[in-house]
């Protein structure tokens, strides 16, 4: 009989081309994500060494940091360097015949929205890009993880990658989740649990009741944060709910092929007696709508506590926390649901597809911004924006006083024209409240979709169930 094993070892073991005596092995690469930031020297280097893409047909790539997310994406570049990254990828794509979804396309978006939707993650495979928050295509039951520019060159010319094996790690939530608390509240409270280090050197497999019972776009928003936690990557189980996703998608497999797909699907799963070097587990029903009050994702507190002082910290934490206070200008004790805000953000790869914009809208419908906020909602890829105008959602937006933007990174990041003044504060579904994250000074809470609509309507960090 053979050991049981975890849902990480089955994908690894599926893909280990070759393994060195010191356990580093030779991966085998199914599908290779390319945004412009991190692949102009990658391209550079297979030109100057006379190499194709090795697969281009597993090769996809999309501009999305750097594209303006107004109308005109052309003049509204924000600078230079920008307008290089964005024109070299074009330049890349055509040269080296690679997928390519250029800011024109319809299903052009961030990349880690576009690739499930096109279908191109699919169960069981290895999927990298050089970027973080790959991570997020675990959601499928792959194991997807960021990679560097060497590496993303590295996999351009053969399609391997060359990688040390990580721990098991498990991190389970138990039974429902209370009215109010969503996927988002889920990934930040792990993360608020484990701290930012809690996941080195493990990629995370999350299961119990609570992630079984999330849909696709739920399940991609925990695994997109698995790197905020410090792990490799994160991982959930593919089930029914996966296989009705991904069926019928323009690059899921068909007919037979899709049968037999679905049968090694099925067997995706973690054994029963297999062995995790680290479990975490957490109720659900424990889980408060949380926000964030400080420069690190583990920040991370019930909309309902105050904000705390250094004091309440230990060992090197309480600088840490101190500093992070300072920067957000936040007095200890005050209620973090009278923190007033300057502006709100919904979008990212993180919070940015249908399901998000809809949880959004259910809040916004009928009322309008408080006076004095700004706020955008920034669609996750073209085809999520056409949805959310068919379903009447860009109307509730800007009726409420939103922008209603085209797809991008946008305000997730200072890259492009989308950006917080100094000393803004932002109600934000992204991923990093890191210090000028959004912009120069500006300052970050994270939080959910509903959450930060909440916020919108009030104009201070705002307790969802207040308004639901
Ligand atoms: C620009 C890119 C390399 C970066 C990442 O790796 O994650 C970005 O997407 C981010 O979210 O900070
Ligand atoms: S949306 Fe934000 S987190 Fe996601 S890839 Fe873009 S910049 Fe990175």
């Amino acid at each position: 009989m053979t050991a049981p094993k975890t849902l990480y070892d089955k994908i690894w073991d599926a893909h280990v081309a070759h393994e060195a005596e010191d356990g580093t092995c030779l991966l085998y690469i199914d599908r290779h994500l390319v945004h412009e930031v991190t692949s102009p020297q990658a391209f550079e280097g297979l030109r100057m060494a006379g190499r194709p893409v090795r697969a281009p047909e597993k090769t996809i790539a999309v501009p999305d940091h750097n594209v303006p997310t107004t109308t005109d994406r052309e003049q509204g570049i924000k600078n230079e360097e920008s307008r290089i990254q964005v024109e070299a990828l074009d330049k890349n794509a055509k040269d080296f015949g690679i997928n390519y979804y250029p800011v024109d396309d319809i299903r052009q978006g961030i990349v880690h929205i576009v690739g499930p939707e096109q279908g191109w993650t699919l169960p069981g495979m290895t999927v990298v890009c050089g970027d973080s928050h790959t991570a997020t295509h675990g959601a499928f039951g792959a194991l997807a993880h960021g990679i560097g520019t060497s590496e993303v060159e590295h996999v351009l010319a053969t399609q391997t990658l060359i990688q040390k094996k990580s721990r098991n790690m498990k991190v389970e939530i138990t039974g429902k989740l209370r009215p109010g608390v969503t996927a988002k509240d889920i990934t930040l409270a792990v993360i608020g649990e484990t701290g930012t280090a809690g996941g080195t050197g493990y990629v995370i497999e999350y299961c119990g009741e609570a992630i079984r019972d999330l849909s696709m776009e739920g399940r991609m928003t925990v695994c997109n944060m698995a790197i905020e936690g410090g792990a490799r990557a994160g991982l959930i189980a593919p089930d029914e709910t996966t296989f009705e996703y991904v069926k019928g998608r323009p690059h899921a497999p068909k007919g037979a092929q899709w049968e037999a797909a679905l049968n090694w699907w099925k067997t995706l799963y973690t054994d029963e007696g297999a062995e995790f070097d680290k479990v975490v587990t957490i109720r659900g029903e424990d889980i408060a709508p949380v926000v964030t009050w400080g420069t690190s994702p583990e920040d991370v507190l019930p909309i309902t506590d105050t904000v705390p002082a250094p004091e309440d910290f230990e060992g090197g934490k309480v600088d840490a926390a101190r500093r992070s206070l300072e920067y957000m200008g936040l007095t200890p004790g005050t209620p973090l649901s009278e923190v007033p805000i300057d502006a709100v953000f919904i979008g990212s790869c993180t919070n940015g597809r249908i399901e998000d914009l809809r949880a959004a809208a259910e809040i916004v419908k009928g009322k309008k911004i408080a006076q004095g906020v700004r706020g955008m909602v920034v669609p996750g890829s073209g085809l999520v924006r056409a949805q959310a105008e068919e379903e009447g959602l860009a109307e509730i937006f800007e009726d409420a006083g939103f922008e209603w933007r085209m797809a991008g990174c946008s305000m997730c990041l200072a890259m492009n024209p989308d950006q917080l003044a100094p000393q803004e504060r932002c109600a934000s579904t992204s991923n990093r409240n890191f210090e000028g994250r959004q912009g120069f000074k500006g300052r970050t809470h994270l939080m959910s979709p509903a959450m930060a609509a909440a916020a919108a309507i009030t104009g201070r960090l705002t307790d969802v169930r207040e308004v639901m």
